[in-house]
């Protein structure tokens, strides 16, 4: 297994090491003696898998109060996934770090608690599959505007498929005004 820093601080590119022979592959997705090396201490308390078709933009969101740190991993098909710094005092405040996850890479990212994610669909289906360090609170949950300008995510589709609650995301000069992140 291979972990990347990246240039927000805490979060990792991780590659597993896949074992492929003539049925296949086998691949550990998490082994906590392994991830608690990497700095991955945190006990993970729920797993989630979501469905998404092709142009589909789900994010940027954040739980305010329990923030969830997110292992994450695409299983079928391919997305480009994003993560925001939302903390003002942050050095990287605003700044943003994205990656290719795909089942056929593999990849996998360790994203702390404290940031805002989010990623669309490069396939035509995908399964994307994430550990929580912290339980769903539907009342604590946060969001950020997907193509808040100051942000400058170059995501690589134009005219996402957004929820309602996301159409309606806050931008991240709109967050820091009512004191939100
Ligand atoms: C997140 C979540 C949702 N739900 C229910 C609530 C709704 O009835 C339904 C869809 O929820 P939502 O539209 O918030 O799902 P996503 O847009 O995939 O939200 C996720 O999107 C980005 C990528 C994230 O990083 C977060 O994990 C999470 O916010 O599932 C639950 O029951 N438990 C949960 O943990």
């Amino acid at each position: 297994m291979k972990a990347q820093a990246t240039a927000l601080p805490g979060v990792l590119i991780i590659t597993p090491k896949k074992f492929g022979d003539e049925r296949g592959f086998f691949v550990e997705t998490f082994q906590a003696e392994r991830y608690r090396a990497l700095g991955i201490a945190h006990e993970f308390v729920q797993d989630n898998h979501s469905r998404s078709a092709r142009g589909v933009l789900r994010g940027l969101h954040f739980q305010r109060n329990h923030p969830q740190g997110k292992l994450v991993r695409v299983s079928r098909g391919s997305v480009f996934d994003v993560v925001v710094d939302i903390n003002p005092v942050s050095p990287t405040y605003g700044q943003h770090v994205s990656a290719v996850l795909s089942d056929d890479n593999g990849l996998q990212l360790w994203i702390p608690p404290g940031y805002a994610h989010g990623f669309c669909v490069l396939s035509d289906l995908a399964d994307f599959e994430y550990k929580c360090t912290e339980y769903y609170r539907p009342d604590d949950e946060g969001g950020l505007l997907w193509n808040d300008p100051a942000l400058a995510i170059e995501w690589p589709i134009s005219d996402p498929v957004l929820s309602a609650k996301d159409q309606r995301n806050p931008t991240l000069a709109e967050l820091l005004a009512e004191g939100g992140e």
